[in-house]
């Protein structure tokens, strides 16, 4: 049997508030309807076509005539970011909530962890990434020394100019940083490597993320554990610190990611391919920038339609996310949401299954395994739609 499976994670394309958004401080939250409403509509011709009206209503989006499996997933674990989002889509949830600093590192744990590295840190802060380089860049472009930030999620992001730390030097930073903290280490320590003058900083594509390991096993370790080639597309292998990927495709960009799938599409020949696309998070996301939001749904959409034709009975065709990043909130932070799910497969009569799933994440993890296998994991959660 040589089938295949392609899981694409639109970042951040939340559908509606997760039942316990209000813990969160999420109530009434929808990204997709809200970046919609911002724009006057979102024109998704090959998403619409799917199902995408069908999950929830939303402006500019009609209900299909005839949907693929589609509905609304919700998350399984505490968290609302990239790391506990992909790892719900596999099955794992973290056990408690992870360590974090939402109202900033404390300045002696800063300068401790700063001359533990040997390198001292500034800012220290919590802050949007982008402000991060404009209120500290100069700072550090006299200083040498990295600028530690802090976010609402299981996060500590080191940023530094390119002519003052090479990536990769700055790599090994953040994994100093994770093993210098220990248990007490946060979810993911990320590298935000950035170029430019003052005023006019910009990120490199050399963004990595340090992860820990899932705290327990997933369906990609059920995958490996059976013989099935696992691929990763973008951030997707780091925020499993690697664990259950054969294969890893960076792709810092969508257009990189949506060119690498594409080609995965033409040439697997058995396994999954599992998706990352990060700029309806990481660049329009976090910015509030719904028009770009909108564009960049709009390239996503557009290479659906490419991909859609090139599919066999073989194969099986997921459309999420991982969380959301709703452009109407006071924070630019994530999102407590469901997520989306368009499934497109061959139902057992020949015929492309239809109807709808609303679930957990990690129905599409136990969807995988018995797609690609037959089987299930009983000791992983998740109710399989394919
Ligand atoms: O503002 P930037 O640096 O993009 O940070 C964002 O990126 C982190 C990882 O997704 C989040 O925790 C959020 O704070």
């Amino acid at each position: 049997m040589s089938r295949r499976a392609f899981v694409v994670v639109l970042d951040a394309c939340g559908v509606g508030a997760a039942a316990d958004a209000a813990q969160y401080g999420d109530e009434g939250t929808h990204t997709l309807r809200h970046v919609g409403a911002a724009e006057g509509g979102l024109r998704l011709p090959t998403l619409e076509a799917l199902g995408l009206g069908d999950i929830t209503p939303l402006p500019g989006v009609a209900p299909a005539g005839a949907p693929v499996v589609h509905g609304a997933l919700a998350p399984i674990g505490p968290g609302k970011d990239s790391i506990v989002g992909h790892w719900g889509l596999m099955g794992v949830a973290a056990p408690g909530p992870l360590p974090s600093w939402p109202d900033g590192v404390p300045d002696e744990d800063r300068d401790r962890w700063g001359a533990a590295l040997g390198t001292g840190l500034i800012g220290g802060r919590r802050s949007d990434g982008l402000a991060a380089l404009e209120r500290w860049g100069a700072e550090h472009l006299a200083t040498g020394r990295p600028i530690l930030y802090s976010s609402t999620d299981s996060v500590l992001q080191l940023a530094a100019h390119v002519d003052r730390w090479p990536e990769a030097a700055l790599h090994d930073l953040c994994r100093a940083l994770h093993d210098l903290l220990g248990a007490g280490a946060p979810a993911r320590v990320i590298a935000r490597p950035f170029r430019g003058r003052p005023g006019a900083f910009e990120r490199t594509d050399g963004r990595h993320d340090v992860a820990m390991p899932p705290p327990g096993p997933s369906y990609l370790d059920a995958l490996r554990d059976r013989g099935v080639p696992v691929h990763g597309v973008g951030k997707v292998a780091d925020v499993f610190a690697g664990r259950g990927f054969d294969v890893a495709h960076p792709a810092p960009t969508n257009a990189r990611g949506l060119a690498e799938t594409g080609r995965l599409v033409e040439e697997l020949a058995a396994g999954l391919a599992f998706v990352n696309l990060v700029e309806t998070d990481q660049r329009y996301g976090h910015r509030q920038d719904t028009a770009g939001f909108h564009a960049a749904l709009r390239e996503i959409d557009a290479a659906v339609a490419d991909w859609l034709p090139r599919l066999g009975a073989e194969d099986l065709l997921v459309l999420t996310a991982d969380h959301g990043v709703d452009p109407r909130t006071e924070h630019r932070d994530h999102t407590r949401e469901l997520v989306p799910l368009l499934a497109r497969f061959v139902g057992p009569g020949g015929a492309p299954a239809r109807g709808r799933h609303d679930g957990v994440l990690a129905d599409v993890g136990a969807s995988v395994l018995r797609w690609l296998t037959g089987e299930t994991e009983p000791g992983l959660p998740g109710t399989p739609f394919a």
